[in-house]
């Protein structure tokens, strides 16, 4: 069945090593015995540190729960010291990797072309990109989604112009809601994501969906309802008992989609 519903979590760097693996366990065994999980109608994925990709995906082998990579690099072999090819994430086992955060934009000075070309290099690994999109300063609905669009079409127009197919997902994080300590308004997240599908979903060659991330935690699903195709969860996921959460408002999601087919 296809996927209703995607929720993402980023470790960013916040844990250890071994709170990673606690984490994951954690989460493995709420993940492996809830009912929204059982049906194949949420998608769920997790980016943990590098180092600690080989575990996690160990520790959600037999669930639902996908693991990848908070990034990676364009080339897929050579010398290019401290980079992580696309290849080798797909070789471990990893389905999905996130491309372009704000983090890496403001941090790391990562340009609009590095990002195209890394949402290239994914999709020729048969990787799925986590697209990060959004704008830096607070506008209007209608100057995000211009802003967001013209982003979404920067990342992947190479990979399209070059006929590789493959799903992708948009992840809309408005950057001044990232890190907050609350997310963006339900009204305006709800305009914003549903402007981005009208614009990047269908027509494209694989599956395009518009996910919600900033400050997204317990809650904010219940208040979206059907106007996201999901959330990318940072802090606010940390605990296993939100996480938990947030899964039981999935169930509450696609119990209320299946009442209305
Ligand atoms: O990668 C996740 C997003 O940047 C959101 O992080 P946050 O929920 O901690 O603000």
């Amino acid at each position: 069945m296809k996927p209703q519903l995607t929720l993402g979590v980023s470790l960013k760097m916040y844990f250890g090593y071994q709170q990673t693996l606690e984490w994951s366990r954690q989460i493995a065994e709420i993940v492996g015995h809830h009912p929204a999980t059982q049906q194949g109608q949420v998608e769920l994925f997790v980016f943990p540190s590098l180092p600690a990709i080989a575990p996690t995906l160990e520790a959600f082998r037999g669930t639902v729960m996908k693991v990848g990579a908070q990034n990676m690099f364009w080339e897929d072999a050579g010398a290019y010291t401290g980079e992580v090819s696309g290849a080798m994430l797909h070789e471990m086992g990893c389905g999905y990797v996130e491309i372009g955060h704000a983090e890496r934009r403001r941090y790391f000075a990562e340009t609009d072309k590095q990002i195209a070309d890394k949402t290239t290099a994914a999709l020729r690994n048969q990787l799925i990109p986590v697209i990060c999109i959004g704008e830096a300063e607070r506008c209007s609905a209608a100057q995000a989604i211009e802003q967001a669009v013209e982003q979404a079409h920067q990342a992947l127009g190479p990979a399209e112009k070059q006929g590789l197919s493959g799903d992708a997902i948009l992840a809309y994080e408005p950057q001044w809601a990232i890190g907050a300590k609350e997310p963006a308004s339900a009204d305006f997240i709800g305009e914003v994501c549903q402007g981005l599908a009208q614009r990047l979903v269908g027509g494209a060659s694989g599956e395009r969906r518009v996910i919600y991330g900033g400050s997204a935690g317990p809650g904010l699903l219940s208040q979206l309802g059907s106007r996201t195709g999901g959330l990318f969860l940072g802090r606010f996921s940390h605990q296993p008992a939100a996480y938990k959460a947030i899964l039981d408002e999935a169930l509450i999601f696609l119990n209320n989609q299946a009442d209305r087919s």
